[in-house]
């Protein structure tokens, strides 16, 4: 598969405000893919697109090779998605948890107690799998959302500010498991306001009001607006787009 995202002149329209507007773009797959631009700039619509659970006004998208429209059913199952908001149960361990999302992926018994193994381990959970999760730290919950959302081995991972209200050494450990999915195969897509995270990604994406501003590697960016961070592009567009 040339690419794992590939829309053309995709929007969206809600009433009179065009949350997308005619977004073109291509992600070839095992990168870490960064989606930036500020709050109410169209992120979240756009990911809700690609999962297959909006549909757009106009313009197309295929995703792992699906089309967003006809075959939203085959995506869903395709791709791991995990929000800030963390879809935990808090009332149940840290096993409990795990064990939900593997019935819920359809799992057979073999298949959910060698992937939970590895997943305690990779997200660091090991002597902890019969903890309430409303006792875990952020960072721990964090990675446990995580490891829910990757447990049926998506080759999709999309993540929706998923370090947001998490302390700086959890941000880096997630960011460490991260890098060693994409290095093991998975592609992800990733929205954060942290352009020190953007730095990190392979691919990039700016957008304003809807509107792509920017596609490329982070040093292609930087050098193409002659600055020498993400946050200085980041604000130079802001600014544009504010005519300051
Ligand atoms: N269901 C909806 N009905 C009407 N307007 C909507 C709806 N969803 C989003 N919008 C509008 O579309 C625009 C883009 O919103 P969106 O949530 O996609 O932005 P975002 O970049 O994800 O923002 P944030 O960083 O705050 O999450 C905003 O103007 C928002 O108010």
């Amino acid at each position: 598969m040339k690419y794992v995202i590939n829309l053309r002149e995709l929007t969206k329209r809600f009433g009179n405000i065009t949350a997308v507007d005619k977004l073109t773009l291509q992600v070839p797959p095992h990168k870490i893919f960064g989606l930036l631009g500020p709050n109410g700039s169209g992120k979240s619509t756009t990911i809700r697109m690609i999962c297959g659970i909006l549909k757009p006004t106009s313009g197309e998208g295929k995703v792992l090779g699906y089309d967003i429209e006809k075959e939203s059913e085959k995506i869903k199952k395709s791709i791991g998605y995990m929000s800030q908001k963390f879809s935990l149960y808090e009332d149940l361990t840290v096993i409990e948890n795990l064990n939900f999302y593997a019935s819920v992926y359809g799992l057979n018994k073999k298949e959910t107690k060698e992937k939970i193994k590895q997943i305690v381990e990779l997200m660091g959970l090991l002597g902890r799998e019969k903890q309430m999760v409303f006792a875990l730290s952020g960072g721990l919950k964090q990675r446990l959302a995580l490891g829910c959302a990757i447990l049926h081995s998506p080759k999709l991972l999309i993540l929706d500010e998923p370090t947001s209200g998490v302390d700086p050494l959890s941000r880096r450990m997630f960011w460490d498991i991260i890098k060693s999915l994409a290095n093991d195969g998975m592609s992800i897509l990733v929205t954060t306001h942290y352009m020190e995270e953007a730095e990190i990604c392979d691919l990039t994406a700016f957008i304003f009001n809807g509107k792509l501003m920017a596609f490329g590697t982070p040093s292609d960016i930087k050098k193409a607006n002659n600055l020498e961070s993400l946050e200085d592009v980041f604000i130079k567009y802001v600014r544009m787009m504010n005519n300051e």
